[in-house]
C-alpha cells in the first residue's frame, strides 16, 4: 500500500482536473437527453457516461493503493475514502451497459408516459394529470387520471426494476456493501441513521394522524360515506396530488376559516401576469437579499424554465445542474404560475445557490453536507416567501395565521409519512426483504401504515404503482426529503435567530437579513468536506437532526387541531384498516 501521502495529493490533483472535463461532458450530454428525448442524444449521453465511469473505475482503482490511516490532511484521506467506492463503474462492462440502459429507458418512459381518453385526447403528466388531481373534485375523473397513470407509467417498468435491482444490488456489494440500501444510506455517515429516523417519525406521527383525521373529516363532507369512512384509511386519489405526497391541493375543502382572505396566492399571480421568468427573477431576489450569490448570465440564457412548446419531449419533473466547469449552472423546469410552483422554484434555487457557493471546492466535496442538506436549502428560504407578511411585501395576499398554518401542514406535515416509507420499500427491496413477487403489496402495506390510505381499486402484482412516481424509475433516493423537511425547519429558526426575528416562528421572513445569510453561505461553502453533523453544529449549536423546531413553527395549529378533532370526537389513525370505498 502507498503511504506516500505528497503522491497521494499530486493524484488527487490530476483526479479533479480530469474529473471536471469527464463529467461536464457527461452532465452537458444528460442535459441535452432531458431537454430532448431522442435515440440520437440517448446513445451521446450513454457514451459519455461509459466514458465517465471509466475515469471513475482508474482512478477509484488507484486510491484504493493508498493507506492514508496516517495521512496528516483529513481533506485528502475523506476524498481517498470517497473515490474508492465506485459504485456503478464496478460492474463488468457488459452489466454496467445494461443497467446504463435500463435507467434511462425507465425515467424515459416515465417522461413520456400519457394517459388517453375514449375520444382519443391523451394527457401528459405535467401539467395535465397534476392539473386534474390538483383541481378536480369529482371522484371518477380523479380516479380516471389517478388509475390511468399507473397503468401507463408505472406498470410497465416492472420487468426493468426487477433487473434494475439486481444490478445496483451487485454493484453494491462489489464495492463492500451488503446491499443497495445500505450503500446509500452510507452517505449520511451515521451509524444509528435508521434509529434516528425512527425517532423523529414517532416524535411527529401524533401531529401527521390529527392533520390525517381532519382531512379525512373535510373529505366526508365533500364526499359522503359512500367514498369516506370516518374510522378507515383516506382513498388515495382525493388528496390533491397524484401521489399524495402534499395535501395543498385540497386546501379549499380543508380550510378553517373560509371567510378569512385566501391563502392561495395563485390567483393573485395571474391577476398581476407573473411568468415563469419573474418567478425565478423573485426567488433570485430573495436570495441576493441576504447577501447570497446572484445567478450567473449563462444561468438565465440555458436554462428550461417552461415545457418547450415545439414539440420536443423532455423530462418535466424540475431539477438543478451542475456543470462542474464552476461556471454552468441550470435549472430544468416545466414552470406553471401557481403558489406551488413558486414554492418548487425556490427549491430548485436552493441547490443552484448550493452550487455557486461551494463551486472551488475539489469536485469530490461538490456536494450537499448530505443529501438532506441539499434538498433543505431552498426550501428554508421558501418558508419566508410564503408567509403573509412576505408575500404582501410583493404583492400577494393576507390572511388568517391558522389558514396560513394548516396550509403549511398539508404540505410539511402530510409529507412526512410519505418522505419515511418511499426508501423503506426500497431498502427492503435491495435487501431481500420484499421479493419481486410482492413489489405492489408491501407498497400498499406501507402506504397504509404511514400514510393511512388505500388504494380507489383493486390493486394486483401486474401493477407496478411504486414505479409511477419518479423518483423510482429514475433512481432517485428520497430519504434526502424526509430529512430535508425535518432540518428546514432547524435551519429556519436558527436563521430567524440570527435575524433577531421576534414573535411566533412561523411569522418569521428572513429577507433581507444578511446576517442570516451569511450564516447559511457559511455552511454552503463547505459542501461536503466536513462530516453533516459539523455543518448542523455551525447553524443550529448542536450536531442532531431535531423534530423540536417543526414542533414549534406549527404549535399553534397542533393546539387548534387538537381541540377541533375533540370537538368532532375524531378516531385518530384508521382501525378499520380494511375498509374499502364502494367502487
Ligand atoms: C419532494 C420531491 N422533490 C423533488 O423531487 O424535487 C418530489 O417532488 O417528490
Ligand atoms: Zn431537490
Amino acid at each position: 500500500k502507498n503511504t506516500d501521502e505528497l503522491d497521494a495529493k499530486n493524484f488527487l490533483d490530476e483526479y479533479n482536473s480530469t474529473a471536471e472535463v469527464v463529467w461536464n461532458a457527461y452532465t452537458e450530454a444528460s442535459w441535452k437527453y432531458n431537454t430532448d428525448i431522442n435515440e440520437a442524444n440517448k446513445k451521446e449521453m450513454l457514451e459519455k457516461n461509459l466514458e465517465m465511469s471509466a475515469h471513475t473505475l482508474e482512478y477509484g482503482l488507484k486510491a484504493r493503493q493508498y493507506d492514508t490511516t496516517d495521512f496528516q490532511d483529513a481533506s485528502v484521506k475523506r476524498i481517498i475514502k470517497k473515490l474508492s467506492d465506485i459504485d456503478r463503474a464496478a460492474l463488468p462492462p457488459a452489466e454496467l451497459e445494461e443497467y446504463n440502459n435500463l435507467l434511462s429507458n425507465m425515467e424515459t418512459k416515465y417522461s413520456v408516459a400519457e394517459v388517453c381518453r375514449d375520444d382519443g385526447t391523451c394527457h401528459p403528466l405535467d401539467p395535465d394529470l397534476q392539473k386534474i388531481m390538483a383541481q378536480s373534485r369529482d371522484y371518477d375523473e380523479l380516479l380516471f387520471a389517478w388509475k390511468g397513470w399507473r397503468d401507463s407509467a408505472g406498470k410497465v417498468i416492472r420487468e426493468d426494476y426487477k433487473r434494475y435491482v439486481d444490478l445496483a444490488n451487485k454493484a453494491a456489494t462489489l464495492n463492500g456493501h451488503s446491499d443497495n440500501g445500505a450503500f446509500w444510506r452510507s452517505l449520511y455517515e451515521t451509524p444509528t441513521f435508521e434509529a434516528d429516523l425512527e425517532t423523529l417519525w414517532k416524535e411527529l406521527e401524533p401531529l401527521y394522524l390529527n392533520v390525517h383525521a381532519y382531512v379525512r373529516r373535510a373529505l366526508y363532507k365533500k364526499y359522503g360515506p359512500k367514498y369516506i369512512s370516518l374510522r378507515g384509511p383516506i382513498p388515495a386519489h382525493l388528496l390533491g396530488n397524484m401521489w399524495a405526497q402534499t395535501w395543498s391541493g385540497i386546501m379549499d375543502l380543508a380550510i378553517p376559516y373560509p371567510d378569512a382572505t385566501q391563502v392561495d396566492a395563485t390567483p393573485f399571480m395571474e391577476a398581476q401576469g407573473w411568468n415563469p421568468i419573474k418567478m425565478f427573477q423573485e426567488s433570485d431576489n430573495f436570495f441576493t437579499s441576504l447577501g447570497l450569490l446572484p445567478m450567473p448570465q449563462e444561468f438565465w440564457d440555458k436554462s428550461m424554465l417552461e415545457k418547450p412548446s415545439d414539440g420536443r419531449q423532455v423530462v418535466c419533473h424540475a431539477s438543478a445542474w451542475d456543470f462542474y466547469n464552476r461556471k454552468d449552472f441550470r435549472i430544468k423546469q416545466c414552470t406553471v404560475v401557481t403558489m406551488d410552483d413558486l414554492i418548487t422554484v425556490h427549491h430548485e434555487m436552493g441547490h443552484v445557490q448550493y452550487f455557486l457557493q461551494y463551486k472551488d471546492q475539489p469536485v469530490s466535496f461538490r456536494d450537499g453536507a448530505n443529501p438532506g442538506f441539499h434538498e433543505a436549502i431552498g426550501d428554508v428560504l421558501a418558508l419566508s416567501v410564503a408567509t403573509p407578511k412576505h408575500l404582501q411585501s410583493i404583492g400577494l395576499l393576507d390572511k388568517s395565521d391558522i389558514n396560513f398554518l394548516m396550509s403549511m401542514a398539508l404540505d410539511k406535515i402530510a409529507f412526512l409519512p410519505f418522505g419515511y416509507l418511499m426508501d423503506q420499500w426500497r431498502w427492503k427491496v435491495f435487501d431481500g426483504r420484499i421479493p419481486s413477487t410482492e413489489y405492489n403489496k408491501e407498497w400498499w402495506n406501507l402506504r397504509m401504515k404511514y400514510q393511512g390510505l388505500c388504494p380507489p381499486v383493486t390493486r394486483t402484482e401486474d401493477d407496478f404503482d411504486p414505479g409511477a412516481k419518479f423518483h423510482i424509475p429514475a433512481n432517485v433516493p428520497y430519504v434526502r426529503y424526509f430529512v430535508s423537511f425535518i432540518i428546514q425547519f432547524q435551519f429556519h429558526k436558527a436563521l430567524c435567530d440570527a435575524a433577531n426575528h421576534t414573535g411566533p416562528l412561523h411569522t418569521c421572513d428572513i429577507y433581507k437579513s444578511q446576517e442570516a445569510g451569511k450564516l447559511l453561505g457559511d455552511v454552503m461553502k463547505l459542501g461536503f468536506s466536513k462530516p453533516w453533523p459539523e455543518a448542523m453544529t455551525m447553524i443550529t449549536g448542536q450536531p442532531r437532526m431535531s423534530a423540536q423546531p417543526l414542533m414549534e413553527y406549527f404549535k399553534p395549529l397542533i393546539q387548534w387541531l387538537e381541540t377541533e378533532n375533540n370537538k368532532n370526537n375524531e378516531v385518530r389513525g384508521w382501525p378499520e384498516y380494511d375498509w374499502k370505498p364502494s367502487s
